[in-house]
């Protein structure tokens, strides 16, 4: 159960334990929790919070079509399912009973003793009928649901703005659900794990009604009963082995940290090429055995810290109380020692009774210990329609920007007015106070050092964050009045750290313009002026190629030949494992950083070819890092061809071939705009840009 606060200098709400490496801080569970019972009754009454998100859920399950008549049909196998143990049981009292008169009287009514057997029967195979049919029902509801809330997942990450997706509280958030796009959702599981509580609830109602009418009628039925219960409800309630449910571990062991460092550095791929061409494989081994040997064996993972705490714990003391599970029979055999007069009739109905007890108690103790998971698992549906709610912090204007498509064609004029602005959760401005006014249709370029800022000011004209302070104006208009799906629309950006997304090249490309994402034409034309036709035609599957799978559809080959490199006509990758954050790498794709660019610039290409769409402003951040000087000029004349249609933005360490023909130049130092004009006004102004023009252009004489 999630905690309201967890300070970890605390010490009265947090407890602090050293864990080989690690320390850990564990939210105290209230005093009361000891008390048994007490802590899963609050867990229970805590879902009342929930119930109405598992309203909403059932509701929701209900509407899916063919979902109805399966929900019911589950529902009511599960139900029957649970009421099935309650009439076994009456059908086991009823041979005790035969079994006691028998012994009592010397005679056997043998048709009733036929017909309470075949009862017995029709129970046992009904419970294996049920049982196949839950199964059955649960598989095709599964497969029904889990389709619906992939899809209610995908729009909860869609519809997330940068700030917003960034945050680590929401990060969280979202992750609580990823398993949703595997098999299975959290929030369905939790409904299903309600269910199931339901069903023992009522097997738990049915069996005590059917077991209290079977005692009473054996004689001591009820202490022995008492005797099976006590000692089973002492060992569950009273070993508690795990951990609070609230943690933070921490490891600050800076050898532990390096000895891990060393482990990821030799066995990520992405590392390869530095660890051969340097060779580092002895360096690392060496290292690394040294760091072993200085930290001993119990340097550990925090889960494998875990586990080796919690089995810590006294095992000695479950064993004593299997112990007291034989106390009834020990009762028995001094009863019959002492008073033969008073003892049940046979040690037979005795072990009924004990079985019949035994289950019925630990069925109990399930449903109280059940509360635990079954709070986290509903806990799962509310976050899930959480999800939903989650505002973003770029909020929508309501001014239209493209009601006048006319005006766009000549490209949109920008201001910035005293914008300073730090990134969310950061502490330094990225920009102070920067003004600055490019006119329609016009090339500007921003020039400055690593880190001056250049890109931040790309990231707050397409409105992916607002400024701390200041304005900005589009076409005069505050950007933040405007409708944003307009302002989307009217601008294309390539960034600096582009992906290339899991799809296919083609759409790869076709989602720079995604109302025209399958025209094929458009695509091969977008391809052609991002320079990247031959790259992708030298693939053996052209535009069709998936340059990474997703990971849910990677093939996997296990255990094939060793010299086994090709089935089905296409290589087999064995690199099976990418790492996820470097997925998007060109070395993982098997591309160079410059082809990869130009499937960039396609997409951005896209965007501008649709004769309909109302690109204004293009925005490129360092389009031609990667790009061979041949390219990069022949990527700039194409640009430069649509000066006067589209206001361009570019961010550059480069000097020349683009600065030289741009409008305007931004010099930006530490932050802030320092200098503004021509290629020529600021080489004859002798100051930051010319100094760095000259630094360039001494390295080429
Ligand atoms: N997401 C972020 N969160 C916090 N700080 C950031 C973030 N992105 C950039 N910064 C910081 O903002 C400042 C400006 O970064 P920006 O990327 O705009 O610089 P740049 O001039 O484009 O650099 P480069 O030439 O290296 O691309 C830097 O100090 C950077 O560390």
């Amino acid at each position: 159960m999630k905690v309201d606060s967890f300070d970890p200098e605390d010490k009265k709400s947090v407890k602090h334990t050293r864990l080989g490496v690690w320390d850990l801080y564990e939210h105290i569970r209230p005093r009361y929790v000891n008390i048994p019972g007490t802590f899963n009754i609050q867990r229970y009454a805590a879902l009342v919070e929930i119930y109405p998100y598992v309203v909403r859920m059932v509701k929701d399950v209900m509407k899916l079509p063919n979902c109805l008549p399966l929900f019911a049909l589950y529902m009511f196998i599960s139900m029957a399912h649970s009421l099935l143990p309650a009439v076994s049981l009456w059908y086991s009292g009823q041979l005790l009973n035969i079994v006691q008169r028998a012994v009592d009287s010397q005679n056997l009514d043998t048709k009733y003793v036929v017909k309470i057997a075949a009862g017995h029967l029709a129970c046992r195979l009904g419970n294996s009928f049920l049982q196949v049919s839950r199964t059955t029902c649960r598989r095709h509801l599964d497969i029904h649901i889990n389709t619906h809330f992939k899809a209610h997942i995908v729009h909860a990450h869609t519809r997330l703005d940068c700030p917003t997706f960034e945050d680590s509280a929401v990060q969280r958030q979202l992750e609580e659900h990823q398993g949703a796009f595997g098999f299975s959702s959290a929030a369905w599981e939790g409904l299903i794990g309600a269910i199931t509580t339901l069903q023992s609830v009522l097997q738990v109602v049915t069996q005590f009604s059917v077991l209290v009418n079977l005692l009473r009628q054996q004689k001591d039925g009820i202490l022995f009963a008492l005797l099976t219960t006590i000692p089973i409800m002492i060992q569950y309630s009273g070993v508690n082995t795990s951990i609070s449910q609230a943690y933070a571990a921490v490891c600050t062991d800076k050898n532990f940290v390096r000895m891990y460092g060393l482990r990821d550095l030799s066995t990520q791929p992405q590392h390869r090429k530095e660890l051969v061409a340097g060779d580092l494989g002895p360096y690392i081994y060496k290292q690394f055995q040294s760091l072993q040997k200085l930290l001993g064996p119990y340097a550990l993972s925090f889960r494998e810290t875990r586990r080796l705490y919690i089995s810590r714990k006294p095992g000695w003391l479950s064993s004593l109380f299997t112990l007291c599970g034989e106390i009834p029979k020990i009762v028995f055999a001094f009863r019959a020692v002492h008073s033969p007069e008073k003892l049940p009739v046979s040690l037979a109905s005795l072990n009924v009774i004990q079985e019949s007890v035994s289950s019925f108690t630990l069925m109990v103790y399930q449903i109280y210990r059940e509360a635990e998971s079954l709070s986290e698992n509903l806990q799962s549906i509310k976050s899930l329609y959480k999800l939903d709610e989650i505002e973003n912090r770029v909020k929508d204007g309501n001014t239209h920007f493209l009601e006048n498509t006319l005006s766009l064609s000549d490209g949109i004029a920008i201001e910035f007015r005293n914008v300073s602005f730090k990134y969310p959760w950061a502490d330094a401005y990225a920009l102070r106070n920067v003004s600055f006014k490019i006119e329609k249709g016009r090339l500007c370029v921003i020039v400055g050092v690593n880190g001056s800022g250049k890109s931040t000011i790309l990231k707050l004209l397409a409105r992916l964050y607002d400024p701390t302070e200041g304005q900005i104006f589009l076409d005069g208009k505050d950007i933040q009045t405007l409708v944003l799906a307009d302002l989307r629309r009217s601008i294309a950006v390539l960034f600096q750290d582009y992906t290339h997304f899991p799809l296919s090249i083609a759409e790869n490309i076709g989602m720079g313009d995604p109302t025209h994402a399958f025209d094929e034409d458009q695509i091969r034309q977008a391809a052609q002026l991002g320079g990247a036709t031959e790259v992708i035609e030298k693939l053996p599957e052209g535009f069709d190629t998936y340059l990474q799978r997703p990971r849910e559809a990677r093939d996997m080959f296990v255990n094939l030949p060793p010299e086994m490199d090709t089935l089905f006509g296409k290589k087999i990758q064995n690199s099976g494992v990418k790492s996820r954050r470097k997925a998007d790498r060109s070395d993982d794709t098997g591309l160079s950083g410059g082809e990869m660019q130009r499937l960039a610039l396609s997409r951005t290409f896209m965007r501008t070819l649709n004769p309909e769409s109302h690109i204004g402003l293009l925005l490129f951040d360092e389009p031609s890092a990667s790009l061979d000087p041949e390219a990069e000029h022949d990527l700039f004349d194409r640009l430069r061809k649509l000066r006067g249609s589209k206001t361009m933005v570019f961010s550059s360490h480069r000097f020349g071939n683009l600065t030289r023909h741009a409008d305007l130049i931004l010099y930006i130092k530490m932050s802030e705009t320092i200098e503004s004009g021509t290629h020529d006004e600021l080489l004859a102004k002798g100051g930051g840009y010319a100094a760095m023009y000259n630094i360039q252009a001494r390295a080429f004489m």
